[in-house]
């Protein structure tokens, strides 16, 4: 079988082949009679009838010279290839390393033959061109090719920043060239008076050809600014400035120059440490918690091997860091030091729903005690590499979508891919795992479409994360614009927009996500925003701590109305202190006829609201209160009913009386997020999960178990469908640790002293339920009668035989009467003087 098919093969062209020999055989027959050189249809060839045997030599000779040039060139051909495929193995920063070296042997060169006078024809020919091309700039151009190596070698994997350099120096040279010749009276090459000689003494013949036509029809002082103009796009280009950010940039050279020196916080010493004295690479020395912290692998180092220092100033060195990236907060806030929110007078004297009286007048917190993050990288080389995998995964399945461009956020960037004509969508959505398996990354989430575009979005973790502060994003434009005394800083979104979200609004936040995905980085966030933008008198807080650590830094803040509350029990009460007084609040709406207790506070405010005939009462503002609780799971194992119908009450009610509630938990399980809780909770925030399943509880839909963890979020605010996904804001230890001190010294915490004390009846029994008052009436009854019977219950309660029996029960379990004796009544074992004991174990007191 083998042999066959090359046969047969050759069978075919060898047969189609025949005839036409035959033919052209025939043919030449015909023509000439006898046989002919095949190669001969020439006249020239076919009129050399019989060869002698000294031309047949040389041709011979010929033939073999250019044999033997066919074989050294194929030889030096192959071997150029060999090299050339080995080249291409090379590594590329060794490619450009070599392309770095070799500018700067021609700089060099170039140095030693135009900057010192060396005789020799090579030299003075060199020199002469020079000069003739570049003009009186001929000793720069050794400089140039110098920095262009120097860039070569510097950063390898930025070969669109050195492009981009070499165009901008280029327009720079250009335009410095024109005017230098101009200046010196546009000297052409030939005519008289004129010269090469006054060329090269002026602009060159670069100069000249850019000088030279404009001022044939323009005046010089026309000409001369629009030079001026070309070198500065030459300036623009290689400091990569847009003309919108000119009043930027100029802002950050001279925070550079002048103010570096004098730090700009200058607060804050421990800025002025040694570097030494600080673990590299530790952003938020002592701090405890440091951004993008891996608690099991410690990956950082080697991502920090990795990218040089001006790739990831946050992740390398602390100081690099805040100067980069306090240039680029103060270039978005346009160099104007963001001011903070005016401090609200002290309140009036008030007299009933205190919360805490307040004297003298609070101070906010100074935003600089926040840090600045890193300035957001535009582009980096890992992009450039994702294009090119998912373009080749779709060519690989021959897919008609081509990748259009992508948005880099802090810690993903979104890939678009634009579908061509009748493509399904689903041909790329179905190739998810090909992405991943292409880009290497596990943590791939596809958008279909991108909200308002017509676009599919992948989104990629960036090997090269952005920190995005909580500073920054309080200091943003959009934070500043709002004086909401509940707006708090989310963080950043895919497209670096700031997102800031009004807590009044949502109005009830659930958090989840699993152990280490940033939850708890949120909720001090949410709570220093707070602080940084509200006095006590706007908003207070109830904080439930049942893990004891997390939130204990606050502790004595003066927007406290309890103690921080770390006893699961003592938070159900908490909850319930906090129904009573949305209870109170509403009776205090109705009364006034107000919907809302802002509408309520702005007529208090305008004096417009008066207490009712005869009464005492002082109407005062109503603060927004705060109740966040940090772990849910611990409540719900401890009093999950009681803490869900506080919950569910608080939500479903108290958003008109100013009350907001936060949620946050690791374990988002439907046991613990109940269904209840979740209608009544509308915004979400999911931080990365282990599992779909989780993902579904908390958003209704995938997508939180493929975030990356460390802040990587989803928010799904009240009445969206999609989510958007940001990185949160972070913010340390050491900088809440200042804030809290701040507030202390504004001002001392006073603790309302009836939020976390049991009301009357707590601890009843699961058992006992909603009967207990039933059972207490019928506790009584039995015991002040000692008569243990059922149809007794029956008759005096008004209940039914069911109900009777189950209280019987009830009590027998209780060992208030002994079993069931048949028709008989139950023997009663407790006395009546027992009965008020009796009574209050029943209420739980
Ligand atoms: N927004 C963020 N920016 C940068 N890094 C973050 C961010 N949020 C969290 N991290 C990093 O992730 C680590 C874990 O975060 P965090 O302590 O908030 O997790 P958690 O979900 O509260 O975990 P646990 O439930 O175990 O307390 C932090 O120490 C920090 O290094």
């Amino acid at each position: 079988m083998a042999t066959r098919t090359p046969k047969s093969a050759s069978k075919g062209p060898a047969k189609r082949s025949t005839p036409a020999r035959t033919t052209s055989a025939k043919r030449t027959t015909a023509s000439a009679g006898r046989p002919r050189p095949r190669t001969g249809a020439s006249g020239r060839k076919s009129s050399v009838a019989h060869p002698d045997p000294i031309s047949w030599v040389f041709t011979m000779i010929g033939k073999l010279i250019v044999g033997l040039w066919m074989l050294f060139a194929g030889g030096v051909g192959s071997m150029a290839r060999a090299l050339g495929n080995n080249a291409r193995e090379l590594d590329p920063a060794h490619r450009r390393d070599g392309l770095g070296l070799a500018w700067l042997a021609a700089a060099i060169v170039l140095a030693s033959m135009t900057w010192r006078n060396a005789d020799g024809a090579v030299s003075g020919v060199v020199n002469a061109t020079v000069r003739g091309v570049f003009g009186s700039l001929a000793w720069a151009l050794p400089l140039l090719l110098g920095l262009l190596a120097w860039r070569y070698m510097r950063h390898p994997d930025q070969n669109a920043d050195t492009g981009r350099m070499v165009i901008g120096w280029a327009a720079l040279l250009v335009g410095v060239l024109g005017v230098i010749h101009v200046a010196n009276d546009t000297p052409y090459p030939a005519g008289e008076g004129q010269g090469m000689d006054k060329v090269s003494a002026a602009g060159g013949m670069v100069g000249f050809i850019v000088s030279a036509p404009p001022m044939s029809i323009l005046p010089s002082w026309i000409t001369i600014p629009l030079l001026l103009l070309l070198s500065a796009f030459g300036v623009l280009v290689i400091t990569a400035t847009p003309v919108h950010r000119i009043p930027e940039r100029l802002a950050e050279l001279r925070h550079l120059l002048f103010e570096r020196q004098s730090d700009p916080l200058p607060r804050e010493p421990s800025r002025k440490r040694p570097r030494t004295k600080k673990p590299a690479g530790d952003g938020e020395g002592g701090d405890g918690v440091k951004p993008y912290d891996t608690p099991v692998l410690s990956e950082k180092d080697k991502e920090r091997a990795e990218h040089s220092p001006e790739i990831v100033p946050g992740l390398t060195d602390e100081e690099d860091a805040a100067v980069a990236a306090a240039a680029a907060a103060e270039a978005e806030a346009g160099r104007r030091p963001p001011e903070p929110p005016l401090p609200t007078p002290a309140p009036r004297k008030v007299e009933q729903l205190v919360l805490s009286p307040q004297a003298g007048p609070y101070a906010l917190p100074d935003l600089q005690f926040l840090k600045p993050g890193t300035a957001p990288k535009p582009q980096t080389k890992a992009n450039t590499t994702v294009v090119n995998a998912l373009t080749s995964v779709l060519e690989q399945f021959s897919i008609d979508a081509q990748v259009i461009g992508f948005t880099r956020g802090p810690t993903v960037t979104r890939y678009e891919i634009e579908l061509g004509p009748a493509v399904k969508v689903e041909k790329v959505t179905a190739l998810t795992k090909n992405i991943a398996y292409a880009v290497k990354s596990a943590d791939v989430r596809i958008l279909s479409p991108i909200p308002g575009k017509s676009a599919i979005g992948v989104e990629i973790p960036n090997a090269d994360k952005d920190l995005v502060a909580l500073g920054d994003v309080l200091r943003s434009q959009v934070a500043q614009a709002d004086h909401h005394p509940m707006i708090v800083g989310l963080g950043k979104d895919v497209e670096g927009r700031t997102i800031v979200a009004n807590l009044a609004k949502m109005p009830h936040l659930l958090i989840a996500g699993a152990t280490g995905a940033g939850k708890s980085v949120c909720v001090n966030g949410l709570i220093t925003s707070i602080l940084m933008r509200s006095t006590p008198d706007e908003v207070r807080m109830v904080l439930v701590d049942p893990k004891r650590v997390e939130l204990s830094v606050y502790e004595g803040i003066p927007h406290l109305i309890t103690p921080i509350i770390t006893n699961p029990k003592k938070a159900a009460e908490a909850l319930e202190w906090v129904v009573g007084e949305m209870d109170r609040r509403y009776d205090d709406l109705a009364a006034s006829g107000f919907r809302h207790v802002d509408e309520f506070n702005k007529a208090v405010r305008a004096g417009k609201l008066q207490p009712p005939p005869g009464s005492e009462r002082v109407y005062q503002p109503y603060p927004y209160l705060l109740v966040i609780v940090d772990e849910l799971a611990d409540l719900m194992m401890v009093a999950p009913r009681d803490v869900e119908d506080s919950i569910v009450r608080i939500t479903q009610l108290a958003r008109a009386a100013g009350i907001h509630l936060v949620i946050a938990t690791q374990r988002p399980s439907v046991d613990v997020v109940t269904g209840l809780i979740k209608a009544n909770v509308p915004s979400r925030l999911a931080f990365a999960v282990s599992s779909l399943t989780d993902s579904r509880v908390i958003l209704d839909q995938p997508g939180a178990d493929k975030l990356v963890g460390q802040g990587d979020a989803l928010f799904l605010p009240m009445g969206a469908s999609k989510p958007i996904r940001i990185q949160n804001a972070f913010v340390s230890e050491k900088e809440i640790a200042e804030i809290v001190a701040h507030c202390k010294t504004q001002m001392q915490a006073e603790y309302r002293e009836d939020v976390a004390v049991a009301p009357v009846k707590r601890e009843i029994d699961e058992e006992i339920g909603d009967d207990l008052d039933l059972l207490i009436q019928a506790a009584e009854l039995i015991v002040t009668t000692q008569f243990g019977s059922t149809s007794m219950l029956q008759r005096k309660l008004r209940v039914g035989f069911a109900k009777a029996g189950r209280l019987m029960d009830l009590l027998e379990s209780r060992n208030v009467v002994g079993p069931s004796e048949g028709s008989k009544a139950r023997e009663v074992l407790v006395k009546p003087d027992d009965l008020p004991g009796l009574l209050a174990d029943l209420r739980g007191e």
